[in-house]
């Protein structure tokens, strides 16, 4: 696994600090958030629809401003890296384009950064590979199953080689085994390559499966309510599924998520 046992020396690769998020109708999105995060953590966002999950992850992203707090990633405010390619984001829908076929989806972040196909191509064939898609350059998404989609999706977030990796339920639409491999394919790619990933998520056992730290969130507002390190079991794989450690740890947070359901602040 990433080497995280040099945690408490390292500075955050993102700190989020007092951060509130207030959208334009009143609602509060996001109350008084804080949260280190180190390089090499894989960290799951973790709670109940409408707690501001996604809309953290966007201001990490910088795809959202912040309404008080700061938020700094790699030392610079998100969204203001010095290097563009630095972030990696994952939608919960493909999102791809659907007259284009897999190479041209995988290589328009590179496109956009002005590198020419010629340029780009080692690059698009390594995120190809990294995926398993090698061989399914020229198809077109039509012709893909949802899970394939998704592996364009995550292939065209890592063509840009990031350090960061920002997943927003990204396998949520996905029937259960192909879901459970492309778990073990984004920890596969973590660790491999030393991401820092953060997995926006509503399922306790995907957290708990893949995470170093599950961050539990509550609604109404949309706030941290637990900060949970997980950092056992690595390299996790299906057999880890059936220890006794991952079922406890999945009651533990599944408890600590139950309880974001009865503390809910009315007057937000
Ligand atoms: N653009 C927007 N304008 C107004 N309100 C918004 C906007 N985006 C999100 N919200 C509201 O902010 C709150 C948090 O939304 P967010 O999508 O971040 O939650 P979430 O935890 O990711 O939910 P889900 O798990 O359902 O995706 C919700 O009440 C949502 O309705």
């Amino acid at each position: 696994m990433n080497d995280l046992s040099n945690r408490p020396e390292t500075p955050d690769l993102i700190d989020i600090r007092d951060v509130d998020k207030t959208f334009g109708n009143g609602t509060v999105a996001v109350r008084d958030m804080s949260l280190g995060i180190k390089q090499g953590e894989f960290v799951s966002f973790l709670g109940p629809s409408g707690c501001g999950k996604s809309t953290a992850l966007k201001m990490i992203a910088g795809l959202l401003s912040v309404s008080g707090g700061k938020i700094t990633v790699n030392g610079h405010p998100a969204g203001q890296s010095s290097d563009g390619n630095d972030i990696g984001f994952v939608f919960q829908e493909a999102t791809l384009m659907p007259w284009a076929n897999v190479y041209e989806n995988v290589y328009l972040p590179l496109k956009l950064h002005g590198l020419s196909k010629s340029e780009a191509r080692e690059r698009v064939e390594e995120a190809l590979s990294m995926v398993g898609l090698a061989n399914f350059a020229k198809s077109y998404p039509r012709e893909l199953s949802g899970g394939m989609r998704m592996r364009v999706s995550i292939a065209r977030a890592m063509v840009t080689r990031p350090k960061l990796l920002l997943m927003d339920e990204p396998f949520a639409a996905l029937d259960e085994m192909t879901r459970a491999k492309l778990n073990d394919e984004v920890l596969a790619l973590w660790e491999k390559h030393g991401l820092t990933v953060i997995f926006v998520t509503h399922s306790v056992f995907e957290s708990v499966y893949l995470s170093s730290r599950v961050v539990v969130m509550a609604a109404r507002p949309g706030r941290v309510v637990h900060d949970i390190p997980l950092s056992g079991g690595y390299p996790r794989n299906a057999a880890y599924r059936m220890t006794t450690e991952y079922t406890e740890t999945c009651q533990r947070v599944s408890n600590a998520l139950e309880g974001t359901m009865t503390n809910v602040d009315l007057n937000h």
